[in-house]
């Protein structure tokens, strides 16, 4: 644990439930609604499945309401805090105590933070950087066992939607690429102090073991154009011209290449960039009810379907794959993870690539 000032835990106030709160002011622009109901604390620390042995990763530790229940059940505890009063108030609150040499405080963001090794990741996050977290430990090697996660309702009920859900949509489908993603509780705003405005759940994230291997640029491009229009079907969202003319032009360019065609498997060259799944704009805030970017947009005269000519071969060409695997009458918003990767292995057949 960092340096700091001995102090010895202060005295549980005179509620059995108040909080630790250290004296501390709390800024909700850096999402800090701290756990102020014990048991939910242990509902959430029980449901982890916390071995003790495990190294536990926590994120926005704030005021350690829930570091002390982690401390007592694994082995460490690595806890990143982007605010120094926290940091500090961890520092004051475990120094003196047995816990001390298995609390690590790592200060800083956590999306900037090269991550150490991790058994199981528990957290209360801040939900603005909901999205990019995610993905941030979802491409973590190595690969951790589990990841218990409080996040927004709404953002929860997203990663965990099925298929002809309302909430279904990119982040869904991007995010069980990656993992098997479950709900485990649902918590209201009064848990919290001070209350955010929205309602919150618990997720349990099980990275893919193997992992599905896809071509992430190739994926994200393929993902962006299906969702574009999720309710559409796939048939009226390949006939636009936009998106033929997209398409034609990167299948030009590796014509020309002749790069030979490769099957979506294929890993990219280079690091893997997890913003690209999950970008702020796409987020779920405390405060701000964003639909997860895929909201339908609508067609101008200029994108109406494709013309003629060449481009008409082409358009055939794009149509032929969806009718190959009987798709152009399907949505995306009904569409499987393993209907996506089939769709994907299809165009990629045909040499038509989406990066
Ligand atoms: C919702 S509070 C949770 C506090 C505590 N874990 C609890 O449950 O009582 C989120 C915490 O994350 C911290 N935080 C905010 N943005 C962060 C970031 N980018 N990286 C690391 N910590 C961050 C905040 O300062 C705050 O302490």
């Amino acid at each position: 644990m960092a340096g700091g000032k001995m102090k010895r835990e202060k005295p549980k106030a005179s509620a059995k439930t108040a909080p630790y709160q250290g004296g501390i002011s709390f800024h909700k622009s850096k999402g800090q609604h701290i756990l102020k109901n014990p048991m939910l604390v242990d509902s959430i620390v029980q449901k982890s499945g916390i071995k003790s042995t495990d190294v536990i990763l926590e994120i926005g530790p704030g005021t350690g309401n829930l570091t002390k229940k982690l401390l007592e059940c694994g082995k460490m505890v690595i806890a990143v805090e982007l605010d120094p009063r926290m940091v500090l108030e961890l520092q004051r609150r475990f120094q003196d105590t047995p816990y001390a040499s298995r609390l690590k405080v790592i200060q800083g963001d956590v999306l900037k933070t090269e991550l150490p090794y991790f058994d199981i990741c528990v957290a209360n996050i801040p939900y603005q950087i909901s999205s990019p977290l995610t993905f941030k430990l979802l491409n973590h090697q190595p690969s951790f066992r589990c990841a218990i996660i409080m996040f927004q309702r709404e953002f929860a009920m997203r990663l965990v939607a099925q298929p002809g859900d309302k909430l279904y949509c990119r982040l869904t489908v991007n995010t069980q690429l990656l993992s098997r993603v479950s709900h485990l509780l649902k918590v209201g705003k009064n848990n919290f102090r001070p209350p955010p405005k929205v309602d919150s759940s618990v997720v349990r994230i099980e990275p893919r073991k193997p992992r599905i291997e896809v071509k992430q640029k190739e994926w994200d491009g393929f993902l962006r154009i299906c969702f574009n229009r999720k309710n559409k079907t796939l048939g009226s969202i390949f006939r636009q011209k936009s998106v033929l003319s997209l398409l034609e032009k990167n299948y030009k360019t590796l014509c020309a290449l002749n790069i030979p065609q490769q099957g979506s498997a294929d890993k990219d060259d280079g690091d893997f960039d997890y913003s690209r799944f999950g970008n702020l704009n796409e987020d779920q805030t405390m405060e701000v009810d964003d639909d997860g970017g895929d909201e339908e947009m609508d067609m101008d005269d200029s994108d109406a379907e494709g013309g003629d000519g060449e481009a008409s071969e082409f358009k055939d060409k794009v149509m032929g794959v969806l009718k190959e695997g009987d798709f152009e009458e399907k949505r995306s918003s009904k569409l499987s993870l393993q209907e996506f990767l089939y769709l994907l292995s299809l165009f990629n057949k045909a040499g038509i690539h989406f990066s």
